[in-house]
């Protein structure tokens, strides 16, 4: 608890997380410890060395993991000013300030070109965590796996009136979301294979989410976070019959000793 008390708020929330939650439930073996990197001391020593935690500072983020998306987004040009995106697994918020940055319109700015369909753009950003407001998203807190989070999303990224969004009929509504992004994640629990097969569960969850009538609209982007184990080839099997190209991407904020990779899947099929 010392070390976290050291810490800025967004990092000590997150140094609880990573370190004294799985701590406090999870006694793993040895050997998994190994691969589940650091110690608090290591993390702290590491996070001081680290160019990106330095960068952020200066940029304002959040999080370092504002650069994987950063990288994302300089390769794909996912987002434009005026689209919608969801993300999902956002705190303490770093992706959905780089999500802001590139799909929303200040409001000072606001001449929108009349080809835009006069958007202003939105992000929504979900997690089970309280996330700090950042201006320009929306942010719910709940859990992605509960029904009523999806109805939450849906009534802010639908044009309609929150009364005409919540009655009408579910399987009527229009796809209006253009990128969907999953960060999500558990604290390692410090067993390789369980860790990976919970974080390949959140990517089918984040895909189940996308293909919710209201939400991925068709030729639309996903972005998910994996880690690299049994069952990533399958979901990239099942990824690939979705969209129309799926990539393997490695930012290159990433570290390189972690066995984290990006799926960046593009032109959703929904209508097949
Ligand atoms: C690596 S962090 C995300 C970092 C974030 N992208 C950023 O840039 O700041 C992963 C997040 O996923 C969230 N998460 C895991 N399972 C979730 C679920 N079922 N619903 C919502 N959020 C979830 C965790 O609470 C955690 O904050």
């Amino acid at each position: 608890m010392t070390v976290a008390r050291c810490l800025p708020g967004a990092q000590a929330r997150y140094f609880c997380i990573r370190y004294l939650k799985p701590v406090l439930s999870v006694r793993p073996s040895l050997q998994s410890v190994r691969w589940s990197v650091t110690s608090p001391k290591q993390w702290i020593s590491r996070q001081s060395r680290d160019p990106f935690v330095k960068q952020r500072a200066k940029d304002g983020y959040r999080s370092r993991a504002a650069y994987k998306l950063e990288d994302i987004q300089r390769k794909y040009a996912l987002m434009k000013k005026g689209m919608v995106v969801l993300d999902l697994g956002g705190c303490p918020g770093g992706w959905a300030q780089v999500a802001v940055k590139y799909a929303v319109r200040s409001p000072q700015k606001s001449v929108v070109p009349p080809d835009s369909g006069g958007a202003q753009g939105k992000v929504v950003s979900v997690d089970l965590l309280l996330t700090d407001p950042i201006p320009g998203a929306t942010l719910i807190r709940g859990d992605m796996t509960k029904p009523s989070i999806l109805e939450q999303i849906y009534l802010v990224i639908s044009s309609k009136g929150p009364a005409q969004a919540l009655c009408s009929d579910a399987h009527a509504r229009k796809a209006v979301v253009d990128v969907v992004l999953s960060d999500m994640a558990h604290p390692f629990t410090g067993s390789r294979t369980a860790d990976v097969a919970r974080v390949i569960e959140l990517c089918e969850l984040a895909l189940s989410v996308a293909e919710q009538p209201g939400m991925l609209k068709n030729g639309g982007a996903f972005v998910c976070k994996f880690i690299q184990g049994e069952g990533d080839q399958e979901l990239r099997a099942l990824m690939k019959e979705k969209f129309n190209r799926v990539a393997y991407e490695k930012p290159g904020a990433s570290r390189s000793g972690s066995a984290e990779g990006y799926l960046v899947c593009l032109g959703y099929k929904r209508d097949i």
